[in-house]
């Protein structure tokens, strides 16, 4: 029997349902690459073919597949089919594997989620070490369930192991491949895998390929796109997983442009009242994905080391993360040929320092308004303006139509800033040149990037330190019909490490997403 999965091109892609569901498979993919979407997938083909599974559902996000579908929902509440801690679960799974009925477990709610899961794998193994009927277990989030470091829930493990002779098949999904029991996933004879971009996943994804070049390649993959490979297809084949019966409640929330708000110069004292054992959400923050023990591990291999010594020369001091504050903006202006079309641009700017971030698989920081930041209108327009071979006063009145006066204290300004330099030329005419490290953006190139995945920060970001003030000012300089029309705040997460030798300290900040070295000070 086979399951009709995905598309290749115009090529539909069948899985054999013997094997999803007696194998061993894995499914990995970066947060919204696409993975609870293909999870649903497949229990849709599974509930159409009356296979029967138990999906351990650890986010509350497939009890859509009721909708079409008959199947028992076992989790907390009275809306669910059993609730877990009232019922007995062994005998709902006892009925539900002779009758072929899906289950969801949904363990969102549970007060222990680990130990309701570690009850259900030893219910289960138990029951199919005497029924022997084809079942699947399906593990969303199986980093949580089966770790490398800590505590692995053992009868998982078991189930790895021996679970096909009983007819207990097992599917562990999971986001962080490298934080998951390395003996569990090398047991996986079946993979299904998705865009991945830490170093570390793609380094415990690596033994299903059998190249470095074919590995990279997992970075470039779209949302929805897997690779498909092992006992599920007789060749590597990158296929796309089909449109969905029921709804996908697991939807990424759109990041909204918010109507324009002051951003405070210092943040404001909270009222009294609000000061509890529980802050209240100070924003919105991506979710970091990288762990504290994943970035001080990338640090060490960022020691310097004595030359021809393998002893390193430095040594990691401190690795805690932090959130920026991050200036999502979006800016309407005139353009076109005439300045007569209005325009709009959307970006991203970290607040600590006004350089231009992108997010995109991590955070990409581009050349920015930094160097601009304090100026006055007028020397932005002047600075920005200015060509690499220099301009006389008279050349700059004349590009900028701003008076003597106002062009005379902008170039002061600039000189003071040492972003301008005096070359004198033939006579007595003086030529100003630019010293901006980076050239600055045109708004027509400005990129807001991927919304990436949030939860309400409960902590104490870095202080914003571009004001929605300056930024308008930088705005208006480098286009005087730029108006702000929507600017929020959000929160990144990054690890900020130190290192010490005997030469001093220094420090370097780690992306809180990719693991990637970033070109951003500390705080
Ligand atoms: N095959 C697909 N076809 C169409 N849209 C898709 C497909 N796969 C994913 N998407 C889109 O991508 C979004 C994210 O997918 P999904 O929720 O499955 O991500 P995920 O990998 O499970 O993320 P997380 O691990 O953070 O839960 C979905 O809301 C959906 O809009």
């Amino acid at each position: 029997m086979e399951l009709a999965i995905g598309k290749a091109g115009d090529r539909d892609i069948t899985v054999d349902a013997q094997e999803v569901v007696t194998g061993r498979t894995c499914i990995i993919a970066q947060s919204g690459a696409g993975k609870s979407w293909g999870i649903a997938v497949l229990c849709e083909q599974l509930l159409q073919a009356r296979i029967g599974f138990c999906l351990i559902d650890t986010e509350g996000e497939y009890f859509s597949l009721k909708d079409r579908f008959s199947l028992i929902w076992i989790g907390s509440g009275e809306s669910c089919d059993a609730e877990i801690g009232k019922t007995d679960i062994r005998e709902v799974m006892h009925d539900a594997i002779r009758s072929r009925t899906a289950v969801i477990f949904d363990v969102s709610e549970a007060e222990d989620m680990r130990d309701e899961v570690a009850k259900l794998a030893e219910i289960l193994y138990d029951l199919e070490s005497r029924l022997k009927q084809p079942f699947l277990l399906i593990v969303e989030e199986a980093d949580k369930f089966i770790p490398q470091i800590g505590v692995s829930i053992k009868k998982i493990e078991e189930i790895s192991r021996r679970g096909r002779k009983r007819g207990l098949g097992l599917m562990v999904a999971t986001q962080r491949p490298s934080l998951v029991a390395k003996n569990v996933l090398s047991q996986c004879n079946s993979q299904i895998i998705g865009k991945l971009s830490i170093e570390n996943d793609l380094k415990a994804v690596s033994l299903f390929f059998s190249s470095r070049k074919e590995v990279e390649e997992l970075a470039e993959l779209e949302p929805g796109e897997f690779f498909v490979m092992g006992g599920l297809s007789r060749e590597k084949v990158k296929m796309k997983f089909r449109d969905r019966v029921t709804k996908h409640r697991g939807v990424t929330p759109r990041l909204v442009p918010a109507p324009p708000v002051p951003v405070p110069e210092s943040p404001a004292a909270p009222p009294e009242e609000e000061v509890g054992e529980d802050p209240p959400a100070a924003g919105d923050a991506v979710i970091p994905v990288l762990l504290r023990e994943e970035a001080l591990d990338i640090a060490k291999g960022k020691r310097k080391r004595r030359f021809r010594i393998l002893e390193p020369e430095e040594r990691i001091v401190s690795g805690e993360r932090v959130y920026r504050p991050l200036l999502a903006v979006e800016v309407r202006y005139l353009g076109g040929f005439i300045r007569k079309t209005t325009k709009t641009a959307s970006f991203v700017l970290d607040a600590c320092t006004g350089c231009i971030v992108e997010l995109d698989r991590g955070m990409k920081v581009r050349p920015g308004f930094s160097e601009l930041l304090g100026l006055d209108e007028a020397a932005v327009k002047i600075v920005a303006g200015l060509a690499n071979g220099g301009s006389t006063v008279a050349e700059i009145e004349a590009d900028t139509h701003l008076p003597p006066g106002v062009v005379k204290k902008a170039v002061k300004q600039l000189a003071q800033a040492k972003l301008i330099t005096e070359v004198k030329t033939m006579g007595s005419a003086v030529v100003y040149v630019p010293l901006l490290t980076e050239e600055v953006p045109g708004l027509h190139a400005l990129r807001r990037g991927e919304d990436l995945p949030m939860e309400p920060l409960r902590e104490v970001p870095l202080e914003a330190k571009v004001t929605e003030s300056s930024l308008r000012t930088i705005l208006k300089g480098l286009e005087p019909t730029a108006e702000i029309v929507g600017l929020e705040t959000i929160y990144y997460p990054v690890y900020e490490i130190w290192f010490a030798s005997e030469h001093g300290e220094r420090s370097i900040v780690l992306d809180g997403i990719s693991g990637k070295e970033l070109p951003l000070p500390v705080s």
